[in-house]
């Protein structure tokens, strides 16, 4: 990011005035400009007379969000803003985080997904499809925009834990994106949310009459590839040096694609990669937390499919670093499905999975893999409300003093379990964590705060690392270290009061010391391209847009 957008739109012939101004998101300040500008800018008479400051603005704007009735309503009421003016949008996001968060991204884009063909009011990002094969390269030319730095990506064929939503899940990347400038201080312009359209298997969408995406079925194959190659490629030609995050693909993609591109390009797969990281965060967390060891863990994970293998896959590296066998490391982790625990033998085992295939006799339910197994930690990426009930979590109370609960799955109606059944049912000892934000739980008159053990805390500071420094590809051991550096910004003022993860309003400054490790390690491995500074945090944290009007004269 050695270049910031300009700051400054002096009136060049090239540059919109007027009308024009206010109708462009980028540059619209709403009331904000000042006499001297509207005079210049010809915008006189387009503006009421009277002057706001940006503070004002954003009281305003949180005077009325808050006065909407329901979550969807404030999440059409957040896009509108960053339709109308994108400065104020990351500013409003930015000073409310904690309350506009569950608004713009899970649990509520969740349901803005699902809404998504009867709350469209104008199009965000770029829609790519079947439609325009061959011709990919030429429709991404269509873009605004010429420096683009993060793509952020998905066919919508898995969004959170919601399934199938087919061109709907365009609202993910949009939400994603406004986290890399709300946590990470990515500039707005620098990213690009796109979907992939490539039909959805979703028979009530496809019966939808205002369904807006493709109405055939999944393309898959020979096809499906060609096309994504096509993307990759076009995404190159235009924007060469942009790191391409993958976002909710199905795992029959998910692992491929990841396994096919990350040494070719600079990609990630956030639902594997990110979702890893901040998991494995939560363990050293709760390490720290209780004095155990990491090593000393053995973990269940209830679904195997991209987060469960991704994190079981960190958590072994994790502790080969810390000097065990990698085979000892991988009897740590245990993993059911739908068939029950994952073991050897068993027919039908995909190639992600069988590495964590132990020998041991078939066992078909959760619970009684509890049972056998007596796991300290048991993490839920299944997409399955309620899987841990009553019996699981006084199962796993029975068998551990502090026992680890993760909760993992989004949005709120698909978590495992919420943060006061975890409590309740451990007689307030399981250290929780859930993908989607629970708030305070009070038991017996004792106060619990659950950790939001999601990939927000990982993926902008990481992308902030990889662009600060260039990086031309993403590794493993960017993510270990993004997973170590949010452990330690932990504070035993958070650990008091049961938290594992930083509180999200020291996001930026976390997502700085992430960034800065990601980029260490670039620079270390020699896959950096902009030379490694003399005081890299400076740097990065210099590159950190801070969502301010520009002044036009
Ligand atoms: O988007 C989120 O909240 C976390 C995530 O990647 C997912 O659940 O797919
Ligand atoms: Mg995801």
């Amino acid at each position: 990011m050695a270049d910031q957008p300009e700051n400054t739109c002096a009136p060049r012939p090239s540059c919109p005035v007027g009308y024009e101004i206010l109708q462009d998101p980028l540059r619209n300040k709403g009331i904000s400009f000042t006499e001297k500008e509207q005079k210049v800018l010809k915008l006189e008479g387009l503006l009421p007379p009277g002057f706001n400051s940006m503070e004002q603005q954003v009281t305003r704007m949180m005077e009325n969000f808050r006065k909407k009735s329901s979550d969807l309503e404030k999440y059409n009421f957040m896009m509108a803003l960053l339709e109308r003016d994108r400065t104020l949008f990351d500013r409003v996001v930015l000073d409310y985080l904690e309350e506009i968060m569950p608004i713009i991204y899970t649990p509520t884009v969740g349901r803005a997904s699902q809404e998504y063909s009867h709350i469209f009011q104008r199009p965000q990002g770029l829609f790519l499809s079947e439609k325009y094969r061959g011709r990919l390269s030429e429709v991404i030319g269509n873009w605004p925009i010429d420096d683009v730095r993060i793509v952020c990506v998905t066919d919508g064929e898995r969004i959170l834990g919601l399934g199938d939503l087919g061109v709907s899940g365009m609202a993910i990347p949009v939400g994603k994106l406004s986290l890399y400038v709300a946590c990470a201080g990515i500039h707005p312009s620098h990213c690009l949310p796109i979907v992939i359209d490539v039909g959805t298997n979703n028979v009530s969408l496809l019966n939808d009459p205002l369904y807006l995406g493709l109405k055939h079925e999944r393309i898959r194959g020979e096809a499906y590839d060609a096309l994504i190659d096509e993307f990759v490629e076009a995404v190159r030609e235009r924007y060469p040096d942009a790191l391409i995050h993958f976002e909710d693909f199905g795992n029959l993609n998910a692992f491929r694609l990841l396994k096919k591109y990350r040494d070719r390009i600079c990609t990630f797969n956030d639902d594997i990669q990110g979702t890893a990281a901040v998991a494995l965060a939560g363990l050293y967390g709760a390490m720290k937390m209780t004095g155990g060891t990491l090593t000393a863990q053995k973990i269940l994970f209830l679904g195997a499919g991209g987060a469960g293998i991704g994190i079981g896959e960190l958590i072994v590296s994790a502790m080969v670093r810390e000097g065990m066998a990698e085979s000892e490391a991988r009897k740590r982790c245990w993993f059911t499905d739908s068939r029950g625990l994952v073991v050897r033998g068993r027919e039908r085992v995909s190639d992600a999975k069988r590495p964590f295939a132990h020998e041991h006799e078939p066992v078909p339910d959760f619970l009684t893999a509890i049972r056998r197994l007596q796991p300290t930690a048991i993490i839920g990426v299944s997409g399955q409300a309620g899987r841990f009930g009553k019996d699981v979590l006084r199962a796993m109370a029975d068998l551990n003093d502090r026992p680890l609960i993760f909760a993992l799955s989004n949005p709120t109606s698909k978590s495992e379990c919420t943060a006061e059944e975890a409590y309740t049912w451990t007689d307030g000892r399981a250290i929780f964590s859930s993908g989607s934000p629970f708030g305070l739980v009070t038991l017996e008159g004792q106060i619990f705060a659950p950790g939001q053990g999601n990939n927000a805390y990982i993926f902008p500071g990481v992308g902030l690392g990889i662009v600060t420094s260039e990086a031309r590809r993403i590794t493993d051991e960017m993510f270990l270290a993004a997973a170590r550096t949010l452990a330690d910004q932990v504070s035993p003022a958070d650990f008091d009061q049961g938290r594992i993860y930083p509180p999200l309003k020291a996001i930026r400054a976390v997502s700085a010391q992430i960034a800065v490790a990601v980029a260490e390690i670039a620079w270390a491995s020699g896959l950096a391209r902009h030379p490694r500074p003399e005081d890299p945090e400076g740097y990065i944290k210099k590159q950190m847009y801070v969502p301010e009007y520009q002044r036009y004269v």
